[in-house]
């Protein structure tokens, strides 16, 4: 079956048995509270790290089973945090997203250079594509990263807060973004803080704790008891244009 699917993780760390599964053409927003194992998970997705039980499966075929370049054809992941490749310049940083594609002595060719170009375009790098990475601001950086995951063109895209550093026209251009590609095919799972970031999703997964608390349609699971249950008591939720909008009660 078609789909990045994580089956009865537990083990590292905090997770204690959770299945979620991301299919092409849907966003799944991943929300909870600090040291819930959002992070853990999607390492874990993305075979960085072995889960002690259960298995991750990637087209039907499990996740250890594909080598490293086979696996980032189709799947890219957006750490949250560093180490970065300060000293590359900011097109060499998202040439990067195509070496699965190349291997380590390919030669690029037209497909690669058109999958860089609309990398940088579409995360409005193109204007740092001069630049060395360890020069821009932490929004300008983050933009560049999300470029050379971007550029490999992947089935799967796994981000970790990827909207953390960006200014607010930043962040609503990158969520219509999301909305683009998933539109086209492409499947994203994404750590977000900010319920009101994830009621866009198609779908939202909560953890809590290292077990999965809800899952399905965000008006569904974005309720106030859940919130609350999550962040304290202080949360609420108004509905506006059919859409759950999530705030503090001073
Ligand atoms: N390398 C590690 N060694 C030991 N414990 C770890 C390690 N990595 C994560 N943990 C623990 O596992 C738990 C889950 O961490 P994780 O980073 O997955 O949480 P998270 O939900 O992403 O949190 P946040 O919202 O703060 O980013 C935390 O308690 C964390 O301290």
């Amino acid at each position: 079956m078609e789909g990045l699917e994580a089956k009865g993780i537990a083990g590292p760390y905090a997770l204690l048995g959770v299945d979620l599964a991301v299919r092409p053409g849907e966003w799944v927003a991943l929300l909870g509270p600090n040291g819930s194992g959002k992070s853990t998970l999607l390492r874990v997705m993305a075979g960085l790290l072995r889960p002690r039980a259960g298995g991750v499966f990637l087209e039907g075929k499990p996740l250890p089973a594909y080598g490293s370049y086979a696996r980032g054809r189709l799947l890219a992941y957006l750490p949250q945090g560093g180490p970065y490749p300060e000293g590359l310049l900011v097109e060499e940083v998202v040439r990067l997203g195509r070496l699965p594609h190349l291997g380590l002595w390919g030669r690029e060719g037209r497909e690669d250079v058109e999958a860089v170009e609309w990398a940088l375009e579409v995360t409005g790098a193109s204007r740092f594509r001069g630049r060395y990475l360890g020069s821009l601001s932490g929004g300008e950086r983050q933009r560049v990263l999300l470029a050379r995951a971007l550029a490999a063109r992947p089935r799967y895209l796994l981000l970790d807060e990827p909207t953390t550093f960006l200014d607010l026209e930043y962040q609503g251009g990158l969520l219509a973004l999301f909305q683009n590609l998933v539109a086209k095919g492409m499947g994203i799972l994404s750590v977000l803080h900010d319920p009101n970031q994830a009621a866009l999703a198609g779908r939202v997964a909560v953890l809590k704790g290292g077990r999965l608390l809800a899952e399905g349609r965000p008006e569904a699971v974005l309720t106030e008891t859940l919130l609350q249950n999550l962040y304290g008591p202080g949360v609420r939720v108004a509905h506006l244009m059919g859409r759950p909008h999530v705030y503090l009660d001073g």
